[in-house]
């Protein structure tokens, strides 16, 4: 190792490294992904981490580290983080969500504070520190840096699943993300849910907009909205009342509306559309009945005798969490699955408290390993942390960034020094 990798740095330095990546614009639909590459890659020279762009797509460059272990023989650590973030609505901040601004209580502000740039960066931090100390990993610890996780991982987790330079890897454990936890207890999980983006259509007689007549399109999808609705409070219920944790129902959340004529001065008032559309974002538990949903859709949500039609728009997703055989994919939690009592214990030995495995609520490219049969963890540390992924002012205190850390440091030395050929079931049975 060079000098730089092997000396420390004063948490402003690792707090100023983390503030670069977030200040990168990786927004979508357009996100700066040679600016991200350069600066990982440039990050992973300091740390004298082998490195490797692949483009599984054109201009959507994943990057792949490595930092290899003394026992090649061993199946592989892999971290996994994902570049891109989601849009922000910049007025609706208090600061600029590009701009990484510390406030006076320690809160980072920054588009991708907790999804995802901050496990990205801790796990090289964490390398850092651990190279700093002179561990040596016994297996090899990769670590992929993917493009387009949110807009459904197509062309970066996905590809690279399923290559053969991801076979080539071994890999025998993936680390992805988690979820903020606004108690003092990490969380951590198995499976995610399946998510299912649903486009609904009615379409009716126009009219005169005095007229009361049956069938219109917008009486129509109404209809609809109410009948999906109901179900929502039905399935919401069952959380609100205790009974199920929101991962083990099916949420359905309207994602657009889309009627009317428009006019230069914003739509025509008293024409009845001939049109209307709805989309509802839904996600669906791995272990619930797809085909009973499916039934639903179209036979109360969309049904042809409201002169209504739907789609499932990226219907590829529909059964990723079912493998080929139709069967819920979930990583073990149980003495079968060594890593789980590994991550425990290392969460622990760093003074963390970890909560007990859930069902992640929305989707992961952590589902992409666990269809190759991995077994996969989702784990962000952040405890005491509202939870703001998606949201306007998402931030991340600079403690829990730094103690968070400290954790990977801890989990990675464990993992990578874990000398057993573990036998890494992936399955189970039951919830
Ligand atoms: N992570 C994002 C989400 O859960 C995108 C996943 S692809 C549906 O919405
Ligand atoms: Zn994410
Ligand atoms: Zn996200």
């Amino acid at each position: 190792a060079d000098s730089s990798s092997s000396s420390s740095s004063s948490s402003s330095e690792i707090i100023s490294r983390f503030q670069k990546y977030l200040q990168i614009n990786t927004a979508q639909p357009s996100p700066q992904y040679q600016e991200a590459a350069d600066f990982i890659l440039s990050e992973a020279n300091s740390l004298s981490l082998e490195s490797q762009t692949l483009e599984f797509v054109p201009g959507k460059p994943l990057i792949l580290l490595k930092w290899p272990g003394s026992d090649p023989s061993l199946p592989s650590i892999l971290l996994n983080s994902h570049t891109d973030v989601v849009p922000a609505e910049h007025d609706k901040w208090a600061h600029p969500p590009f701009s990484a601004h510390v406030d006076p209580h320690g809160k980072i502000y920054a588009r991708g504070s907790q999804d995802m740039k901050c496990v990205g960066m801790q796990y090289l931090e964490a390398i850092r520190r651990l190279k700093a100390s002179g561990f040596k990993p016994t297996r090899t610890v990769y670590l992929s840096f993917v493009p387009d996780e949110e807009i459904g991982g197509h062309d970066g987790a996905e590809k690279f699943a399923e290559s053969d330079i991801f076979k080539a890897l071994n890999v025998g454990i993936v680390l992805d993300e988690g979820l903020a936890s606004p108690s003092e207890n990490y969380r951590a999980f198995y499976a995610e849910r399946c998510p299912w983006w649903l486009i609904i259509k009615a379409t009716g007689a126009p009219g005169h907009g005095s007229k009361l007549y049956d069938n219109s399109a917008m009486e129509n999808i109404l209809k609809s909205i109410e009948s999906v609705r109901r179900f929502r409070a039905s399935q919401f219920d069952l959380v609100k009342a205790g009974l199920k944790a929101e991962g083990e129902v099916v949420s359905v959340n309207m994602a657009f509306l889309k009627a009317g004529t428009p006019s230069p001065t914003g739509f025509v008032m008293n024409l009845q559309p001939s049109e209307a559309e709805a989309g509802f974002d839904i996600r669906i538990p791995p272990t619930a009945d797809q085909e009973s949903l499916e039934k639903r859709i179209a036979e109360e949500w969309a049904p042809s005798s409201r002169n209504m039609t739907f789609r499932l728009g990226q219907f590829k997703q529909k059964a990723s969490v079912l493998d080929n055989s139709g069967r819920p994919v979930l990583t073990a939690t149980d003495s079968t699955n060594p890593w789980w009592a590994l991550l425990e214990e290392a969460v622990k030995k760093a003074d963390g408290k970890l909560g007990k495995p859930e069902i992640f609520p929305a989707s992961t490219d952590a589902r992409y390993f666990r269809l190759q049969g991995l077994p996969a963890i989702g784990f962000s540390p952040m405890a005491n942390t509202p939870i703001l992924l998606h949201d306007h002012n998402e931030f991340l205190n600079k403690d829990e960034y730094l103690k968070g850390i400290s954790i990977y440091e801890s989990i990675i030395k464990s993992y990578s020094s874990y000398a057993e050929h573990a036998r890494t079931a992936t399955w189970r049975d039951e919830l």
